[in-house]
């Protein structure tokens, strides 16, 4: 099968605690290659525009303040069936529900400060992809 790609954020929970390095281990070593890598502070606007999907949630307001709260680490991950393959080794939203050996169960403080995103589908992939780097960017 071909290799596909996905998005990542390292979430500033993470970065904060210097697991930079943790997350990208447990990426690379559920078979993902990190195809561009770069840390970035979300401006409120990227943040709001990123997280456009949930503007009419009750955690939006926070999910954005907490998104800025300090830096990401945003990534394109490339490997056989990337996106599915990124959403097991995140693990469930809330890390009190996620399996063990997960980024989530083993790394994130809450449902917010869950440490990881990645994208739910090839199409969401391709278009947050879009949103964070110039094809220039991305080394296969
Ligand atoms: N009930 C909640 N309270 C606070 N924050 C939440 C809640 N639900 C989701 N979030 C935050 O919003 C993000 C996006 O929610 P979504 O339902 O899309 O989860 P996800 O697909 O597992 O996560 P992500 O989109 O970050 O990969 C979550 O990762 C989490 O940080």
């Amino acid at each position: 099968m071909a290799a596909t790609r996905t998005f990542s954020i390292i979430k500033p929970d993470a970065t904060r605690r210097n697991l930079t390095g943790a997350v990208t281990k447990m990426l690379e070593e559920a078979g993902l290659r990190v195809v561009a890598s770069k840390r970035i502070k979300m401006t409120r606007e990227q943040a709001e525009g990123f997280y456009g999907v949930h503007r009419e949630r009750p955690f939006f307001n926070d999910l954005v303040e907490f998104m800025i709260s300090g830096p990401v680490v945003v990534q394109v991950l490339e490997g056989e069936n990337a996106v599915q393959k990124n959403r097991d080794i995140m693990g469930a939203t809330n890390p009190a529900n996620a399996e063990p050996g997960t980024i989530r169960k083993e790394l994130a403080e809450s449902i917010e400060a869950n440490s990881v995103h990645g994208s739910d589908s090839e199409e969401n992939a391709a278009t947050e992809i879009a949103f964070f780097f110039k094809d220039d960017e991305i080394v296969g």
